[in-house]
């Protein structure tokens, strides 16, 4: 944001009054990789507090179908990530050309194993399954991912909670949280409207009483409308999409997107933004989350939590 400073400017003897365009100083960094730490720690400590007392570790059950790139990397951190908290990961690492009968049954069995707390199917699943029958299969009590309908509708649900809240969405509010950010009364507005990110992030929000609207590709007049939030949660998955000019001053900007762009200069070829134009968005917000470093790292932290949640249920109800 440009401030208009009126100004007595001195040339000579010559006054004029000029108007000196002042940025405004950049918003906080949420630090959302700084803060998964501090999550993760909490989190094996309640581990080992529960080995102490029960004999028993939570289990994660991690399946995988295919051979993206992008999905391995997540799998990969996710297994590492569950081996520093002391939570047993259980790996299933099944080819693409898997039936689809063939990914029901690894979910069958692992709902069927009482050291398994969580289980996870890495999304995107190949084309030719039907990602909502698997999601659907995983035992309502084993859904650390939150995704089956009827964890969904309760978080839709007045008066109702679900038993698990999905990773993504449930870290942003926590990095809202642990940067001590108000939510009730707010005005929300947040950028996308998928199953995993979009959706249940504005149910949470409404849950904690911010009113919120929900902004996608087909909304008329998007930009106007996330100008009036104090709350903007970006997950359009569209590089850099909500520019400087869509965020109101002092708006709190929490960016989902990873986005890779080629760049040449790096030694990958390519390089991570988020869904906002972070160099302009960040002299406007108050506090505004990186990519990469930002809700990336906050994702596995509460998959941890919410396998550690789900181990403590069948263990200490
Ligand atoms: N079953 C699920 N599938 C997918 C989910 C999910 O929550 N459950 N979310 C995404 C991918 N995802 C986890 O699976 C995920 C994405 C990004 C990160 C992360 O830490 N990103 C880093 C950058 C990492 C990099 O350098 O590539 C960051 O933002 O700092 C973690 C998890 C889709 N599928
Ligand atoms: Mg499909």
């Amino acid at each position: 944001m440009f401030a208009g400073v009126a100004v007595a400017v001195g040339v000579g003897g010559f006054v004029a009054n000029k108007v000196i365009k002042k940025k405004s100083p950049p918003a906080d960094i949420i630090d959302g990789k700084a803060i998964a730490a501090t999550i993760r720690l909490e989190i094996k400590e309640a581990v080992n507090a529960m080995q102490a007392k029960y004999k028993k570790a939570p289990g994660l059950a991690v399946v995988i179908v295919g051979e993206r790139k992008d999905s391995q990397t997540y799998v990969r951190m996710k297994r590492k990530a569950c081996a520093e908290a002391g939570i047993v990961s259980f790996d299933k690492d099944m080819p693409a050309s898997s039936t689809q009968e063939e990914v029901l049954q690894a979910v069958k069995d692992f709902n069927a194993n009482p050291n398994v707390h969580g289980i996870l199917v890495q999304l995107p699943l190949p084309k030719h399954i039907d990602e909502q029958t698997i999601l659907e299969a995983i035992s309502l009590s084993k859904d650390v991912d939150g995704f089956h309908p009827l964890n969904i509708g309760a978080l839709a649900m007045k008066g109702r909670d679900p038993l698990f809240v999905p990773c993504t969405p449930k870290g942003c509010i926590e990095l809202l949280d642990r940067s001590n950010v108000e939510i009730k009364g707010k005005i929300a507005a947040v950028v996308g409207r998928s199953n995993i990110v979009g959706m249940p992030a504005a149910m949470l929000l409404q849950k904690r009483d911010a009113t919120v609207t929900i902004v996608h590709s087909r909304t008329p007049g998007a930009e106007s409308i996330v100008k009036k939030a104090d709350i903007i949660i970006a997950a359009a998955g569209s590089a850099e999409m909500v520019k400087g000019s869509w965020v109101k001053s002092g708006a709190v900007v929490i960016d989902v997107g990873t986005n890779s762009v080629d760049d040449a200069t790096k030694k990958t070829g390519y390089r991570l933004v988020g869904d906002c134009a972070f160099e302009e968005v960040k002299f406007v917000a108050s506090k505004i989350t990186p990519v990469p470093g930002g809700v990336g790292p906050m994702t596995i932290a509460m998959l941890l939590k919410n396998c550690l949640e789900g181990a403590q249920r069948m263990y200490a109800p």
